[in-house]
């Protein structure tokens, strides 16, 4: 009974907003934490079909007493799920009522003409389980490194099948579900593993070696790209996910400055981050758009990372109901995020000794996209938009000249959740910095001439990536007698060994 009455308290507490399911589940102290966080999403999935057989079945007019919450687990469970598990008071209740019950589950089907519950849920707008996402997990740097990973589930009996070479390639992979793992095509750090594959329990999890963190919510830190020892602010950071990742780039050398709002979001992320091993940083329960970028403290900030609130449109249907942030998509309410996102890439932007910035979101519309980025463009012409990662498929929407310089991603066309990134780069540093950020990432500018760009000769980009994977980046400002000295370097340790 214990777990019925935990989720009814936390379904409770939902409708109270005091929190998120997952923080209530864990806060509520209940050791099955998978069971109950899984009672409660498929109850919350369910929640409209549950009501409505409820309300008419007339449960809890012959017993008052029944909570309706209450009602839902239980229910929930009896038709279903695994048919009730546990007994107290209330499973009398509901198993005299169990033929009713049915009864009105089959009326309703009836009368919204569908035959399994799969269509039910979604004629009546509640969300049907769709493909899965793989399972993709960042590797802590900091911890660990990615070939001592790959060594360790090689021994918990998982086949390594090599680099992903494509999006196409993880396509398949997730097509034929088993104990196997690829590396990303884009992002070193992240291994890719079947759908549902749960590392929650895996000892590397939570010794903070393993973050699980979606390959596109990887891509705005990755693409920032600091160089280690650089001085960065993440404007709007927690939970944190993309603050431990900028601290692994930049090798915990340097300062990760954080902000956010939120004092219980934050409280989550220093847990995060002490996990992580990550100690470059400064936490601030602070509004971004408060921070002085007059203020000595971050006058060598050079790199900005502005993840601020969306819609969450972008989030898979189920991640997406159970999240604090995203809420209803009334215009009213997209108008007012793209209003707070404008002003706070423009802050970002006001930085004096910032040169490279990140703007990204998890919602699809336009209007928190590419609507914030032009906006932006046309206001601060001393900034261009870099073209990351050009050979991800799928660009910025064709609103003005140069959107397909920001990137998309989406369930069907990348395999991940709906995210967007636009990468900005100071003009008087572009021409230097972005022949080195092309040297470090898979990125050109927009504008810069063809002869200008880095070589997509074969060797060179061969080069390229060791020094992607080494981390090796910096600001120097020859950017060819950078890579001569690198291949000096290489070619003396190579020696040395
Ligand atoms: C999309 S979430 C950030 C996710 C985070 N970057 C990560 O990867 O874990 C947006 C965050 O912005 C915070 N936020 C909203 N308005 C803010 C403001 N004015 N200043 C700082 N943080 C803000 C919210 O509390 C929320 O935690």
């Amino acid at each position: 009974m214990a777990v019925y009455q935990t989720a009814a308290g936390i379904l409770d507490r939902l409708g109270r907003k005091e929190g998120a399911v997952k923080s209530l589940v864990y806060d509520s102290g209940y050791k099955n934490v998978r069971q109950l966080y899984a009672l409660l999403c498929e109850t919350l999935r369910f929640s409209s079909v549950l009501e409505d057989v409820i309300t008419s079945s007339q449960l809890l007019r012959g017993d008052k007493k029944l909570p309706l919450n209450l009602a839902k687990v239980l229910v929930y469970d009896l038709l279903f799920g695994k048919g009730l598990q546990c007994g107290g008071r209330w499973k009398a209740t509901i198993l005299a009522h169990r033929a009713r019950l049915q009864a009105e589950l089959a009326k309703l089907k009836v009368k919204k003409k569908v035959s399994s519950n799969r269509d039910l849920l979604t004629s009546m707008g509640g969300v049907a389980d769709g493909p899965a996402l793989p399972r993709y997990v960042r590797v802590n740097t900091l911890k660990t490194s990615v070939n001592d990973i790959i060594s360790y589930f090689k021994r918990q009996g998982y086949t390594y099948l090599g680099k992903a070479r494509s999006i196409e390639e993880i396509v398949q992979f997730v097509q034929k579900p088993g104990k196997r793992f690829l590396q990303d095509s884009h992002i070193p750090d992240l291994l890719v593993f079947s759908p549902n594959t749960d590392f929650h329990k895996d000892s590397l999890y939570t010794a903070g070696h393993l973050i699980l963190q979606d390959k596109a919510s990887c891509l705005p830190a990755f693409l920032l790209s600091p160089p280690v020892g650089a001085h960065v602010i993440d404007a709007c950071a927690a939970p944190g996910n993309k603050t431990s990742q900028l601290a692994a780039i930049i090798q915990n050398k340097g300062k990760v400055f954080a902000f956010d709002l939120d004092t219980k979001r934050l409280a989550t992320m220093s847990t995060l981050l002490l996990r992580a091993g990550i100690t470059c940083q400064e936490l601030a329960n602070q509004d971004f758009l408060t921070v002085s970028p007059d203020d000595p403290k971050y006058q060598k900030v050079s790199h900005i990372l502005v993840d601020p609130s969306c819609s969450g449109s972008g989030m898979p249907d189920r991640m997406r109901m159970l999240s604090e942030e995203a809420g209803s998509e009334t215009s009213e309410r997209l108008q007012a995020l793209s209003a707070f996102q404008r002003r706070a890439l423009s802050h970002a932007l006001s930085f004096s000794s910032v040169q490279t910035v990140v703007y990204s979101t998890c919602s699809v519309h336009q209007q928190e996209n590419e609507d914030v980025v032009k906006n932006i463009l046309e206001q601060y012409t001393d900034f261009r938009l870099v073209k990351a990662l050009p050979s991800w498929p799928v660009r910025g929407q064709n609103i003005f000249p140069g959107s397909d310089s920001c990137l998309r991603a989406s369930f069907t066309e990348t395999l991940t959740s709906g995210f967007f990134v636009a990468l900005f780069q100071r003009k008087d540093e572009g021409s230097r910095s972005s022949v080195m950020c092309g040297e470090q990432r898979d990125f050109n500018t927009a504008d810069t001439p063809a002869k200008e760009r880095p070589s997509s000769k074969p060797e060179e980009k061969s080069n390229l990536i060791q020094v992607t994977l080494k981390r090796k980046a910096n600001n120097m400002a020859d950017a060819k007698s950078t890579t001569k000295k690198k291949s000096r370097k290489k070619k003396r340790k190579m020696k040395d060994s």
